[in-house]
């Protein structure tokens, strides 16, 4: 059978780059050790978060954005992940800033047209079925699009004492997830005029483009608070993502 990826009408030298911003301190996690260090199953959690991206053939590179004061990374084995991964020690003090670093060290080699795709390291468990689908959906797309999942729950807003102030409808609703993959030249564009976003996506919307959303998995989520791990733990347990 043919690969999804690759065999889809993007141009075959339409080059996909992944940066993954892992400088983040996960403040809201609370542990010593950053989130994307902390023991999944073994290994660090963000070393779950690369394979799936290292074992997609569509990916020429993945470019591992860390704090320039980052004392973890050298204290793992990632060589089995093989030859595509490299990192820069110039994460920002934003999310943002982290990206474009990335972005930067993409530089020489990326071409505008060329995909970037942006995956945080605190989402260790995207399935390859969920990234092959984001690219397959995305391949001749003009700017590009995210991972995301429509809001299943009633939405309530709060008031200063958490009673509620009013219940907000959901129609439309989603929620928003990495990967987010546009075109190079668009998305280095969209973040140097406006970083103060929360993802890529909120850079290229604000830069007048539509991003595309595809429907991905609840799977997919953001490490944040402790008790994602242990969920994060079981869900990765009971269906690997790679191997
Ligand atoms: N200055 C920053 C801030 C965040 N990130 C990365 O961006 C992703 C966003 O996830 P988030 O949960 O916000 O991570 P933290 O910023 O580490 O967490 P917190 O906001 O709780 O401090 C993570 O992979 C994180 O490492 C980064 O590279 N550089
Ligand atoms: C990019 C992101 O994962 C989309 O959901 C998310 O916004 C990043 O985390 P943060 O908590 O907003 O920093």
């Amino acid at each position: 059978m043919p690969d999804p990826v690759t065999a889809s009408a993007t141009p075959v030298s339409a080059k996909y780059y992944a940066i993954v911003p892992a400088a983040g301190h996960g403040s809201r996690f609370g542990s010593e050790t950053p989130k994307q260090y902390l023991p999944l199953l073994g290994r660090p959690l963000l070393y779950h978060t690369l394979a799936v991206l290292c074992a997609c053939s569509a990916i020429d590179r993945v470019i591992v954005v860390l704090a320039p004061d980052d004392s973890w990374w050298g204290a793992f084995e990632w060589t089995s992940l093989g030859a595509k991964l490299e990192t820069v020690r110039q994460g920002g003090a934003t999310r943002a800033a982290s990206v474009q670093a990335g972005l930067a060290a993409a530089a020489t080699a990326a071409a505008g047209t060329d995909w970037v795709l942006v995956h945080d390291a605190a989402r260790p468990c995207l399935s390859a079925a969920a990234l092959g689908q984001l690219l397959q959906t995305l391949a001749d797309d003009p700017v590009g699009g995210l991972l995301a999942v429509p809001v299943a729950d009633t939405l309530k807003r709060s008031d200063q004492r958490d009673r509620v102030a009013a219940t907000v409808p959901r129609d439309g609703l989603w929620q928003a997830q990495t990967p987010q993959v546009f075109r190079y030249g668009l998305l280095c564009d969209a973040l140097a005029r406006f970083a103060d976003v929360t993802d890529e996506a909120g850079a290229m919307e604000a830069a007048g483009h539509v991003p595309r959303l595809v429907r991905g998995e609840l799977a997919n989520l953001k490490v944040t608070y402790p008790a994602d791990l242990a969920l994060a733990e079981r869900l990765l347990a009971t269906a690997p993502r790679v191997g």
